[in-house]
């Protein structure tokens, strides 16, 4: 991941400071001077590295001269807030709103993920229940039509573009008129890529904008760009009031410090993060959550969003079933297909602390392995999928129809039978816990209030492979641990 190295070595940093016997001002000094040396590194920008030096000193002064706290945990906190600050203006957002009708230009650099953007941004608010609209205003790069029309269509939103028309600002006027009459709640305008050379394409730009009055500009930039980013950021925010940021690529190995730096330069906010090619890989930005992840500290909240935007939280019914302990093979296919919603399971490992990069389950494997489950409960009859007593039922013949009802083996459906007394398992263990408490209030698991009994009854609900992966019940606690810190 982009500035997954950076985070690593600040907080080697970090730790190796928690380690010192004394913290004096040459060891803040020493700290200080690693984490620059790091940010060089990944390619921020020389005047962001000072500003970040310069708010982690007075922070660092300012509360040790109030509070008169642990000077480690002052430093951490300087720390964690001095990247946030580069990565947060504090300027509240657009947020489009149904019933509401808006228009959002999209505006970047060539080849930054633009049109990839606008339609992952129209999928995003439509799934949230948006009438939304895409505009082809690029007419500049051969292609760009066919390629957001057909982006549209797989997404199944509205898409209005012209192979005749030459003038971008005409589609865009003509278009944004149309969609408005037909009552869009949202209508998203693809402009052509710019590069800072081309003086035409950027007064096309404003006459785009002038042309269509949006509620928001948003800025779309490449991780994988260097340095120059920052100049050009500035560029594209001095001619038009870009008001949103969209970083894309941040799947990408890239050292993304260009990226860091040029957020800075536009003063506007991350609103998503594009981290894939495909449609669902995006997700809504939070500084807090971003840069906890950064420094390997997990990411708790942006997985409970994700869970409640697949409906898998603890208000919906196939969760207050698996409160009560309830499982049946339809209600594993029901999880299933929720999950594979999520984007891969890897994705979902990286956001939990202490999980990340955890082998087995991680990657397109593990999301391949839930598909052919799906595949498998599809060939299963409705008796099948609701009787709870599995294993008294999957006799060799019916194991021998679904494997062949689905295209697999023999051995498969014997897993996916494994996997479902496993997760009954778990399901009956989580059943006399109390979960909802736990789901519905990320900030008990936070706060710590989940003590050490229930770290034990979470410890046997777990298999022992995922256990022993998670550092054993040290481990288990020490993560809990890791999340009451995030909150605080
Ligand atoms: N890995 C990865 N690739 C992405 C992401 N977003 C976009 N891409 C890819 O980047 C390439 C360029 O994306 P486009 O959406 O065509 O870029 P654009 O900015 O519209 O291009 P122009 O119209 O030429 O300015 C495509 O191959 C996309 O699939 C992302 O978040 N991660």
């Amino acid at each position: 991941m982009v500035l997954a190295e950076l985070g690593q070595k600040i907080g080697a940093a970090l730790q190796k400071m928690s380690k010192k016997t004394v913290v004096g001002e040459e060891e803040v000094k020493e700290l200080l001077n690693e984490i620059a040396r790091a940010l060089l590194q990944a390619d921020v920008n020389i005047s962001i590295v000072k500003q970040l030096q310069t708010s982690i000193k007075t922070e660092v002064a300012l509360t040790e001269e109030a509070v008169g706290m642990n000077k480690r945990k002052i430093l951490q906190q300087a720390v964690f807030n001095a990247i946030r600050k580069i990565l947060d203006p504090g300027v509240k957002p657009f947020v489009p709103r149904k019933n509401v009708p808006s228009v959002v230009m999209f505006v970047g650099l060539q080849g930054s993920g633009k049109t990839t953007s606008c339609t992952k941004y129209a999928a995003f608010f439509q799934r949230k229940g948006l009438k939304t609209a895409l505009v082809c205003a690029d007419t500049f790069r051969a292609g760009a039509y066919d390629q957001l029309k057909q982006n549209a269509t797989k997404a199944k939103v509205r898409f209005y573009g012209s192979i005749v028309e030459a003038d971008p600002v005409v589609i865009a006027r003509e278009g944004v008129a149309e969609l408005k009459k037909e009552k869009y709640d949202l209508i998203i305008v693809d402009t052509s890529g710019r590069h800072r050379q081309e003086s035409a394409l950027f007064d096309e730009m404003k006459q785009v904008q002038e042309a269509i009055q949006p509620n928001d500009i948003v800025f779309v930039m490449s991780a994988t760009d260097g340095q120059g980013v920052h100049e050009q950021a500035a560029q594209f925010k001095a001619k038009v009031p870009v008001g949103s940021v969209i970083v894309t690529k941040l799947d990408c190995h890239a050292k993304g410090g260009g990226a860091l730096s040029a957020v800075a330069a536009t003063k506007s906010p991350i609103i998503f993060i594009g981290t894939g090619e495909h449609v669902e890989d995006f997700e809504l930005f939070k500084p807090e959550a971003f840069v906890a992840k950064m420094l390997g500290m997990g990411d708790i909240t942006s997985l409970v969003d994700t869970l409640k935007d697949a409906n898998i939280d603890s208000d919906s019914e196939l969760y207050k079933r698996f409160q009560e302990g309830q499982f049946t093979l339809r209600d594993m296919y029901e999880h299933l297909q929720n999950v594979t919603k999520l984007g891969s399971v890897g994705k979902i490992m990286e956001m939990i602390p202490g999980m990340a990069g955890m082998s087995g389950l991680a990657g397109d494997h593990g999301t391949a392995v839930l598909k052919s489950f799906i595949y498998m409960l599809d060939s299963m009859t409705s008796a099948e999928l609701d009787d709870g007593k599995v294993k008294k039922l999957m006799t060799p013949s019916r194991m021998h129809r679904i494997a062949r009802g689905s295209g697999r083996s023999i051995p498969e459906v014997q897993n996916l039978v494994v996997s479902y007394t496993k997760f009954e398992d778990v399901v009956k263990k989580i059943g006399k816990m109390n979960f909802k408490q736990m789901t519905a209030d990320p900030g008990s698991l936070m706060s710590g209030r989940v003590g050490q009994q229930q770290a034990a009854q979470l410890a046997k609900a777990l298999n022992p492979q995922m256990l022993k992966q998670l550092g054993g019940m040290g481990g288990l606690q020490g993560m809990m641990k890791q999340l009451s810190q995030m909150k605080q």
